[in-house]
């Protein structure tokens, strides 16, 4: 086995996993666990909405043309012949100077066309008041079908069902959705020097903090993962595992072993099993040995062992393929340019990821280098919000340079509120 790699661009190795990424099959689910899924077909509206010509506020529905000449010095009275709570309606018809008492949200009879507010009115007694203004048709009424017209697109296809799309859901009364199954997650960790988080710790040893990483990168998907656990480093073992993961999942992520050392077992897995590497080295850092390769249905994201370059791995090539698994659309990252908040001297022989502290002061998006930075890092994992991509063949960034960021982490809050009362 040759140890020499070539290594390609992100947005190539990028571009290839895409390729290679299938939708998983259709299936039909409850609308209240459809959170967080894909459309996998568009959503139309079944009604007008508004439903009917409803009342925007609190108050009286009155003909407005009995309205017409309303002034201070010339109030005019009206007389409340019915009470319309929302939900409650009436076919009665108006004569001159009646009105309904309506709350927001009634339909309105068809023989009333404006609603006047309470506070635009004057109470007489329980069932009189007067106004002293004139009102046009349709004042504070919300037409039917103002919003969107019976069969007009609401949602398309490919969407994340988001808060908003399970509320269209249920506005147009769709119980069950056609989403895209949840894919098959295997995540097993290789290295015969892991312990799980409560072993003792040994000489040699550390402990394993991919696994419940790349678990928690998976449920923040929605995901949950099979874990498999291997410990010996010894290829059989890991050939024997592979069968079963290979025949039961759509995706096999597993971490290290996946360089050049003489215990790095993915390689010789993916040669036993003739799956087709879609490339093994790409021109970033971290990550560089990055692998990803296809065997049969099931693709396997071979993630670097080192922490960080573990973490972006994830993040840039297995989320938006299982978001692609999933119907997505919008399978990736944003990326936004950023002022640097501090020096980043290196030079960047390949595109370099910097996990990054993002701050939004006066106006302006920081992004910070989150401390130690190596490959090997894992505190920054949990100080950052982005990552800090700065490109392959530049010499070394100072503060205040202008660089991209991708957005990993948008689930992140900020330490204060950010609007003031200048807003
Ligand atoms: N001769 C070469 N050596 C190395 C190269 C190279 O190109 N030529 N690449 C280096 C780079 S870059 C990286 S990154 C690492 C990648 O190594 P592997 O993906 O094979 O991962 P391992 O060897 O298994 O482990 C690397 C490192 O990470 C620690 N580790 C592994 N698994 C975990 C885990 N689950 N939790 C926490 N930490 C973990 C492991 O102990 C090692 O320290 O290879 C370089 N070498
Ligand atoms: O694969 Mo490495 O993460 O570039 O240090
Ligand atoms: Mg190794």
């Amino acid at each position: 086995m040759t140890l020499q790699r070539t290594p390609i661009h992100i947005t190539d190795a990028v571009a290839r996993v895409i390729k290679h990424t299938k939708e998983t099959k259709i299936e039909t689910i409850d609308y209240l666990d459809s959170y967080g899924r894909f459309l996998a077909e568009d959503l139309y509206a079944n009604e007008d909405l508004p439903l009917f010509n409803k009342s925007a506020m609190d108050g009286f529905a009155i003909r407005s043309v009995d309205s017409i000449g309303a002034s201070g010095d010339n109030r005019i009275a009206f007389k409340v012949v019915e009470e319309l709570p929302a939900g409650k309606t009436s076919d009665y018809t108006l004569k001159e100077n009646e009105a309904f008492r309506i709350m927001t949200g009634a339909e309105i009879p068809t023989s009333a066309d404006a609603v006047v507010m309470f506070e635009q009115s004057k109470a007489i007694d329980d069932t009189l008041f007067t106004i002293r203004k004139p009102f046009e048709p349709n004042d504070n009424i919300a037409m039917r079908g103002e919003e969107v017209k019976t069969g007009e697109l609401v949602v398309p296809k490919g969407t994340l069902i988001n808060p908003g799309v399970v509320a269209n859901l249920a506005t147009f009364g769709h119980g069950k959705v056609r989403v895209h199954q949840l894919p098959k997650v295997a995540v097993m960790s290789t290295g015969s020097e892991l312990l799980d988080v409560e072993d003792k710790l040994t000489r040699g040893k550390i402990r394993n903090s991919n696994t419940p990483m790349i678990i928690s990168q998976l449920k923040r998907m929605g995901i949950e993962a099979k874990v498999y656990r291997f410990k010996t480093d010894e290829l059989d073992e890991i050939l024997e595992i592979f069968k079963e993961l290979t025949s039961d999942f759509d995706v096999v992520i597993t971490t290290g072993g996946v360089s050049v050392g003489d215990y790095d077992l993915l390689p010789k897995v993916y040669a036993h099993y003739d799956a087709e590497v879609l490339f093994n080295k790409v021109a970033m850092r971290p990550g560089s040995v990055t692998t990803v390769a296809k065997l049969n249905d099931t693709l396997l994201f071979g993630l670097s062992g080192n922490p960080s370059a573990c973490y972006s791995g994830f993040e840039l090539f297995a989320r938006p393929s299982i978001l692609k698994m999933l119907g997505g659309k919008n399978i990736y990252a944003p990326i936004v340019e950023a002022t640097l908040g501090a020096d980043s001297k290196k030079a960047n022989p390949f595109t370099r990821f910097i996990r990054a502290e993002l701050e939004y002061t006066g106006g302006t998006l920081y992004a910070s280098p989150a401390g130690f930075n190596k490959s090997n890092a894992v505190t920054s994992i949990a100080r950052s919000n982005g990552v800090i991509i700065l490109p392959s063949g530049s010499r070394g960034f100072v503060a205040g340079d202008q660089v991209k960021v991708m957005l990993t982490d948008v689930t992140s809050g900020t330490p204060s509120f950010l609007l003031t009362e200048d807003d």
